[in-house]
Order: structure tokens, then sequence, then C-alpha cells
């Protein structure tokens, strides 16, 4: 589904990213760890095409296509979705609005979808103006449900969001990945079963999502490289190594 190869990311004059390769096959869930400032959200920018974000060495490889230096809504349009850690405010454009154009011309029930992340009286509200931090993720899940993505970038779906919160935002992001997310009242259990399985990249720093997605692989993130591919890479085996060592442990496998 996805490949990278040799990634070299700068920002301005400062190399973030130096030489990142990585596979993500179709289905699979992988997790990203990493100190603060270690290029976490660097790699998913740059996955999504955001400006900013220069490309000095390597490609990126999507669903067979090269997409290293296509623009950010032909890489939507290909399906990558991506949910933010911190999204913008837009003033004077409704939630609903942009969700209904998140669906692309497909036919969907904005209403229902929104009651499913219990997200209905936000609707008329301009996209991000005033949300708290669990209301910001929901509205990031609901997009995304209306997009309907093949690979959903997720960078910190626990960041800012309360206990109760987190189960509707880790199950909802876990029937995003088994493709199970909003089907309309027609979709039968044989459809949902047939469905393709999202592929899903995930930046945690607590790991509480861990609970909820089907975590297949995951590696850490340390100063633009990435360190642990000889360590177990279980996502929950990986977690429990930084609580107990923390990070610097990572990187003794890099010298
Ligand atoms: N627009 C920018 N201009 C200058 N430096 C930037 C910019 N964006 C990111 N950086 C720098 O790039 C480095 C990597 O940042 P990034 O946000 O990718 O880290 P991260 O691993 O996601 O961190 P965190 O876990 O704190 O979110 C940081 O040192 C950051 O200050």
């Amino acid at each position: 589904m996805l490949q990278i190869e040799n990634l070299h990311v700068s920002i301005g004059d400062r190399e973030v990213l130096k030489g990142i390769n990585l596979n993500i096959d179709e289905g699979e869930t992988f997790i990203l760890f990493g100190p603060n400032g270690s290029g976490k959200t660097t790699l998913l920018m740059t996955l999504m095409g955001f400006g900013g974000y220069t490309v000095t060495a390597g490609k990126i490889v999507f669903k067979g296509v090269d997409i290293t230096a296509m623009p950010t809504y032909e890489r939507a349009r290909l399906g990558i979705g991506m949910s933010f850690q911190r999204p913008p405010t837009i003033h004077g454009l409704k939630t609903r609005h942009l969700v209904s154009m998140c669906a692309r011309g497909r036919e969907i029930d904005v209403d229902g979808m929104a009651k499913t992340v219990n997200f209905q009286d936000f609707l008329n509200r301009d996209i991000n103006s005033g949300f708290s931090g669990g209301e910001i993720k929901r509205s990031e899940l609901l997009q995304l449900m209306a997009q309907n993505p093949d690979l959903i970038l997720f960078d910190e779906p626990e960041s800012g969001v309360d206990l109760e919160n987190m189960v509707l935002i880790g199950n909802t992001a876990r029937a995003l990945l088994d493709g199970a997310a909003a089907p309309s009242p027609e979709t039968c259990m044989r459809d949902l079963r047939r469905r393709n399985k999202t592929s899903g990249l995930i930046i945690t720093h607590t790991g509480y999502i861990l609970d909820y997605v089907n975590a297949d692989r995951g590696q850490v993130m340390y100063n633009g490289v990435l360190c642990c591919d000889t360590r177990p890479t279980r996502p929950r085996d990986i977690l429990d190594h930084i609580s107990k060592y923390g990070y610097k442990e990572c990187i003794r496998c890099l010298n």
C-alpha cells in the first residue's frame, strides 16, 4: 500500500528526516513512537504533501504510484486521509459543509455519521472554531468517515481527549481501520466482511490507542531516523521498553 524509500526531508535549511524506509501493507496498522521533536509529524505532513516540507532525496509510493511530487488534493483523491494533531480553525466554513466536501460527490448521511461520534450539535459551527480537544478529534474522525480513505494517518489521536471520549475515539478509529465505520443501513454483514481493510499509520506517545486498534507493527523515530527494527516490533513491547528504559535505549542499536 505505502512504500517510503530513503526519505530525506528538510524544513527551511534544517534536515528533519534523515533517510526513512518504511513499508505499510494493505490493511496493516503501523504505530510510530518517538520523543518530542523527533520528526513524526513531519513524516505525516510530508506523506500528505503539505508545503514547507521539502523532499531532498528518496521517494514515496502509494498504491503503486510515485506521489513524491503530487499535490495534497491529489493524494487525498488517491486515498490518503489524515487526522491532524492541531487542525486549523476555518472561519466561514461550516463543519457540515466540510464533511460533505470530504465525500467528493458520494452520497452520505452527514447527520447519521455525526451521530456515531456524538457530533450532531456541532455541524452548523465553523470548523474547529472554539472546539475543545475532544471535539476537534471527533470532527477529524467525522471527516475521515466521509472521505473513506485507504490509508489513514493519525497524529496523536489521544491528545487532549478525556477518558470517556477516548473510548468513543478509539472505537471509531478501529471501525475506520476495519472498514466498518458508518455503514449505510443497507450494508449487510457479508458486504462489511468483503471490504478491504484500511491501512493506518498512527503516532502515539501514551499508547492509549493500542487498547482499541489492532496494531500490527511499530517503530521508534529518534532524531529523524527510524530505529528498533531489530527489536521485537509489537507496538506493546516497544511501549513497555520505552516506559522501562526510555527512548535513549532505542538508539543503542543504531550505534
Ligand atoms: N514550520 C517549521 N519551522 C521550523 N521548524 C519546524 C517546523 N515544523 C517542525 N519543525 C521542527 O522540526 C522538528 C520535528 O518536528 P515534528 O513536529 O515533526 O516532531 P514530532 O516528533 O512530531 O514532535 P511531537 O511529538 O512534539 O509532536 C522539531 O524540531 C520542530 O521544531
